[in-house]
């Protein structure tokens, strides 16, 4: 079967995308999402045919940076919300406050960030969506389903989403155990996995997304971090010691602190148990003297 044509402009997109393995100076992608696996190209198709995206993966893979590149490609303002966070009704939906107008004081609706992004049609970031609260369930599935509508309990008003409204959902999925998704609300969602990046790519994330210069260090700091992929993945640290936002960080501050100091402010700090941060430390001093 032959599959249709995007539309022109975001074709074009996805063309300048694939040439920015060589080119820096793509507006998106200079520090936007850098591609594994075709994601940009499948997401960004879903996203097109409305679909719920669902994005998997482990703490700081770069599953927000993914729906901020995404929805910049629509040219969409992006409205986020963290279900980990005590979220309740009024945070997704809004709140009654009282305004003074013409000497009268007039109860007014403040729109919270669901019904902002449903009226407007922009995209809806809904992270760590598996944590949501029992009683913001009926608000989500209402956002998820296909008739996009759902009634506001503080003012009654019915809401029917924007045609270009759009969900973008992310789950903090790691090697080793997560909560995981209400199947009513995994059903309704296409689902992407999202992992670290390792070699060239984290190389060019480093470089793009950091002030660190010297290529040496780079080199030794992404082999460290492939390293640390692969020790969580078998299960001997903890999934944080590999976050690439951990990592950006001790990019950052290895510009004026010596690796190892990086390392462990950035990374190994990050852990609770005494016997993984030697472990990290460790395995930064295969790669850095102090
Ligand atoms: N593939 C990637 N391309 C570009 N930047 C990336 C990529 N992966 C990670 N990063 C960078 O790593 C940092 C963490 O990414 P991000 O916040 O998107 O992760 P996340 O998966 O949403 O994390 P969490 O689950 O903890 O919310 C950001 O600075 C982001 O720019």
């Amino acid at each position: 079967m032959i599959q249709e044509q995007l539309p022109t402009e975001i074709q074009e997109y996805l063309e300048k995308q694939s040439d920015y393995q060589n080119d820096f100076e793509h507006l998106y992608t200079k520090d936007g999402f850098i591609e594994t696996e075709g994601l940009i190209h499948k997401t960004v198709i879903s996203y097109y045919m409305g679909k719920n995206i669902l994005l998997k993966g482990p703490t700081g893979s770069g599953k927000t940076k993914l729906a901020e590149t995404i929805s910049a490609i629509y040219q969409k303002p992006m409205h986020s919300i963290n279900c980990s966070v005590d979220l309740d009704a009024e945070s997704l939906l809004g709140f009654k406050t009282i305004r003074e107008q013409d000497g009268k004081s007039v109860i007014e609706f403040v729109e919270g960030p669901v019904v902002q992004a449903m009226k407007n049609g922009h995209t809806l970031y809904i992270d760590e969506i598996n944590m949501a609260r029992p009683e913001t369930l009926p608000i989500l599935n209402g956002v998820l389903d296909y008739r996009k509508t759902i009634t506001n309990p503080f003012t009654n008003e019915v809401i029917k989403a924007h045609k270009d409204f759009r969900v973008i959902s992310a789950i903090n999925e790691g090697y080793i155990g997560t909560t995981p998704l209400n199947e009513a609300l995994k059903n309704r969602f296409v689902i992407f996995q999202v992992s670290y990046l390792t070699g060239d790519q984290l190389k060019e994330v480093i470089r793009a997304q950091t002030k660190l210069t010297d290529n040496q260090t780079i080199e030794y700091m992404a082999k460290l971090a492939d390293e640390l992929i692969e020790e969580t993945k078998k299960g001997k640290v903890s999934e944080e010691a590999a976050s690439t936002r951990a990592l950006l960080d001790a990019c950052d501050l290895a510009v004026y602190l010596t690796p190892l100091t990086a390392i462990e402010h950035a990374i190994s700090e990050k852990l609770d148990d005494e016997r993984e941060k030697s472990f990290v430390m460790n395995l930064a001093e295969t790669y850095f003297k102090e």
